[in-house]
């Protein structure tokens, strides 16, 4: 599987593992990571001319003089600027000694048109903000309107966290080695790679995860097998029923999203719990989803002790305030044996901002139903503060850090969503795009997730497939697409995933 992704510090590891396993030695790899780059730069960008090659002191930079060297020994015109020496002894200076070109210091690097940057300043040991005389090559970078192409990540961007410190180059095409870094999937730094390519230095996969990295790109791939089709022998029942809640008579329309998409997305049979007030509203509009009464707690265990729905999903729709929450507790403690799993979406998450302690209590006790939250960013921050006020985590450390406090499975969303279990295991999202920034979609998603975990798939991969295929959907539906589009263009994702 190629979707692992590997911290810097993983890959460092990755890198010992490899070369005390052998044959292949430091300069070796560093020889093959080289090879790829000046392998991409003349299948791509053949008439560059010249092609300027920017060297860091480490082994970024080694990597940097064997891209010179090949592309000079392939007949390419080059020129070497660099800042800082290898350290004597290391594999970079042993790349850099092998290398034929004249070096030139990085303040005498002024790139003009036609020609191509090979950013090899740092990477993966990017270990502070960019400054001086690596900020101006920047600048004179983008000023020159020239590609540039980022070995292994844009100098300035972190691999382990994706953000930008000082300054950072944008690739046209980012060369990284063995798999992507978390940093290349991670906003703000996704924006600087542009397309990335993984190059095989002869890291096996064995070695990959022999690094114990528990975080993987979002992909069909691992997830497909648990994806849900239903027995022959089904009935609407055993296909997976969702209860959603609706909110009062002005704000129904969230649960009918969450609803609908639920339907789409494979549950047998979906019910909206309406408040009285708004029963009117919620009739008007549903077809084949059930609907039924709710003004209590006490009439919500009614529906879950006659029909025992697999998922209830909580917060589409809702508002802020504390009883919210209290009922969301309420429903937690009457679980056991009544439904499976909850999924806290919106007001449902903020309303519990005012009972965190009690919230995380119950999410730990033994008959506590498995939770999926779907926080934004601003929901993430009301429900987990101090994770959200910690300027040292990375977006993907929030979430772990979320789904060890919850103990729940955490999608935290955004143009890069990051999905975490409480044991440890992650993903990355990547097929994101900007048509989901639009009113109710993360609606459709809570009803998405929801399906799945009723049709039995594991939450983790769920809400991982739940997040792939909302935004497939958008994809395919295309620009105009508001909420109410997405339900219908589940359809033709689902049947893909099907077949
Ligand atoms: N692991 C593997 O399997 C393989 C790895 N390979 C390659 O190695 C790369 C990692 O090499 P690396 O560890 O030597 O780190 P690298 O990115 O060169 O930077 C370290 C140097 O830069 C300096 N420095 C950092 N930031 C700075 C700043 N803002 N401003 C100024 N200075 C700054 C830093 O200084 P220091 O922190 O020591 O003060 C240190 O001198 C990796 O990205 C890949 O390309 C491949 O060859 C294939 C196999
Ligand atoms: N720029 C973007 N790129 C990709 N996905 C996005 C972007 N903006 C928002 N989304 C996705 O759209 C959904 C919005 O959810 P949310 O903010 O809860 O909206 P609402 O409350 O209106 O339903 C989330 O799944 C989020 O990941
Ligand atoms: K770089």
């Amino acid at each position: 599987m190629a979707f692992e992704l590997l911290t810097p510090d993983e890959m460092t590891e990755a890198d010992r593992l490899t070369i005390g396993a052998g044959p292949v030695d430091g300069i070796g790899l560093m020889r093959r990571a080289g090879g790829a780059v000046a392998d991409l730069v003349l299948s791509r960008f053949a008439s560059a001319h010249p092609v300027h090659v920017l060297c860091g002191p480490g082994n970024n930079g080694g990597d940097g003089y064997v891209v010179a060297r090949l592309l000079v020994e392939s007949g390419v015109a080059v020129r070497l600027f660099a800042t800082g020496v290898p350290r004597a002894g290391s594999d970079a200076a042993l790349a850099a000694a092998e290398c034929p070109v004249a070096v030139e210091p990085l303040s005498a690097f002024a790139p003009e048109p036609g020609s191509l940057v090979v950013d090899a300043l740092y990477g993966a040991g990017l270990s502070k903000p960019l400054a001086g005389e690596v900020l101006a090559a920047v600048a004179r970078t983008v000023e020159a309107g020239v590609p540039v192409v980022a070995v292994d990540l844009p100098s300035g961007v972190s691999g382990a966290t994706g953000e930008v410190l000082g300054g950072a180059f944008k690739a046209a095409v980012t060369v990284t080695f063995a798999r992507k870094k978390p940093g290349h999937l991670l906003f703000p730094g996704r924006a600087h790679c542009g397309e990335v390519i993984v190059a095989d230095i002869g890291i096996s996969d064995a070695t990959v995860v022999a690094t114990g990295t528990r975080c993987l790109e979002n992909d069909p791939a691992w997830w497909r097998p648990l994806f849900p089709s239903p027995a022959n022998d089904a009935h609407k029942y055993s296909r997976g029923h969702v209860g959603v809640f609706s909110g009062g008579v002005a704000a129904t329309g969230a649960a009918r999203l969450s609803a609908m998409a639920a339907a789409r997305a494979g549950a047998g049979a979906v019910t909206v719990l309406s408040p009285g007030a708004a029963l009117a509203a919620n009739a008007a509009h549903l077809t084949s989803i059930i609907l039924r009464r709710s003004d209590s707690l006490e009439d919500a265990i009614a529906f879950l002790d006659a029909r025992k729905p697999a998922v209830l999903v909580y917060g589409p729709g809702l508002s802020p305030e504390p009883e919210v929450g209290r009922f969301a507790l309420g429903l937690m403690s009457h679980a056991s044996g009544r439904f499976g799993a909850l999924v806290l979406d919106a007001d449902g998450i903020t309303s519990l901002s005012h009972q965190r302690a009690a919230f995380f209590e119950a999410a730990k006790r033994p008959m506590a139903p498995a939770l999926v939250l779907t926080p934004h960013h601003g929901e993430f921050g009301r429900l987990f503060p101090d994770i959200a006020g910690d300027p040292s985590l990375s977006k993907l450390e929030r979430a772990r850090a979320a789904a060890a406090k919850a103990n729940a499975v955490i999608v935290y969303k955004g143009p890069d969503t990051v999905i975490a279990a409480p044991d440890g295991r992650a993903a990355i999202n990547s097929n994101g795009t900007p048509l989901l920034a639009t009113a109710g979609s993360g609606d459709v998603l809570s009803g998405i997730v929801a399906a799945l975990v009723a049709q039995a798939m594991p939450a983790f991969e769920a809400a991982c497939a739940a997040v792939w295929m909302h935004a497939e959907a958008a994809r395919r539906f295309g620009p105009g697409l508001i909420a109410e589009d997405l339900p219908l263009a589940l359809r033709e994702v689902v049947a893909r995933l099907s077949v």
